[in-house]
């Protein structure tokens, strides 16, 4: 990251309720100011306010059109446009500098996560926007001393195994090896880095990947994703010299949208579920001590 910016940027957003939520006569529990996010206890009326680097209210202040876009009706409504101009254009800023960056989305089963970095229908996420952004530069780009070349790939890694999302066959058993090497540092052995031209073949992938990322049905969530996802989009700026000689300017961005804490109680969770809600839960503490 360069250092003239902050390392590390923490986002909390709230989304709408779901119909389970409606049917409980749920009450929000959160209040938004700025930067600052605010819980009340319901019980006590206690509350406790913490701050972000961004606050983003997604709870209501909206209206969905016929075409299933949720659009600004309040000020105070942050869409998906908003949240890809906080964070993503950052990654994408940091890209171009030649440096790596991640986006990490985090939460419980259900609080938004896939919807704020894939999207839902209409309602792209940060990482279809990243790409499309990325390639409208590239596509302006009139300097023919400079090639600028962009690859993507997409894994999951469910139940602790690694797996390629834009290979279609469901390995039964292994999954694919990390390795750590001196100079290109942790890389999964055998992943598919495909060379991608436009923002077309992009979509194209990030679809494939999505249909064949393992998801279930739970009681908290519909389309619960049952794995951690990390897509890496590497771009590398080929310069030439005067000289005639290249130098290479690489970067590789990560979007991860990890699988949802869960409690078994709560999402209903039994066989292949529970078993999968282990090892999310296990795997997300494991990321935790790590980041502490
Ligand atoms: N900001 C938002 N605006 C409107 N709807 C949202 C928003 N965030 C989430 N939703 C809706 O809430 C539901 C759950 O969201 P999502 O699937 O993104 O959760 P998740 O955190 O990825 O869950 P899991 O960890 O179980 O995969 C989806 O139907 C999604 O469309």
């Amino acid at each position: 990251m360069p250092s003239n910016s902050d390392s590390v940027k923490v986002a909390v957003r709230v989304r709408p309720f779901n119909q389970r939520e409606r049917n409980a006569g749920s009450k929000c529990v959160i209040s938004m100011n700025g930067n600052s996010t605010t819980i009340t206890d319901p019980d006590s009326g206690q509350t406790k306010a913490f701050s972000f680097d961004h606050s983003y209210w997604s709870h209501d202040g909206f209206t969905e059109t016929k075409d299933g876009v949720y659009m600004r009706e309040a000020d105070h409504y942050a869409d998906q446009r908003q949240v890809f101009s906080d964070l993503g254009k950052g990654v994408l800023d940091n890209a171009w500098q030649g440096y790596n960056a991640a986006l990490f989305a985090y939460g419980q089963t259900g609080s938004g996560k896939s919807y704020s970095m894939i999207g839902y229908g209409p309602n792209k996420g940060i990482v279809p926007i990243t790409c499309e952004e990325l390639f409208k530069v590239i596509e302006s780009n009139k300097d023919k001393d400079k090639q600028l070349q962009v690859s993507f790939s997409m894994l999951e890694i469910y139940n602790e195994k690694v797996r390629d999302l834009l290979v279609k066959s469901k390995a039964e058993t292994g999954g694919l090896k990390i390795r750590q090497d001196q100079k290109a540092g942790f890389y999964v052995e055998g992943l598919k880095h495909v060379p991608v031209r436009n923002y077309k073949e992009i979509e194209k992938l990030m679809e494939q990947g999505t249909v064949n990322r393992t998801t279930a049905s739970t009681n908290m969530n519909a389309t619960s994703s049952r794995s951690h996802m990390v897509i890496t989009i590497r771009f590398n700026q080929v310069i030439m010299g005067a000289d005639g000689k290249s130098n290479t300017r690489s970067s590789d961005i990560n979007l991860v949208d990890l699988a949802g804490s869960e409690r078994s109680s709560s999402t209903g969770a039994t066989g292949d579920r529970l078993r999968e809600g282990s090892a999310i839960n296990q795997s997300l503490s494991t990321l935790g001590n790590v980041i502490r």
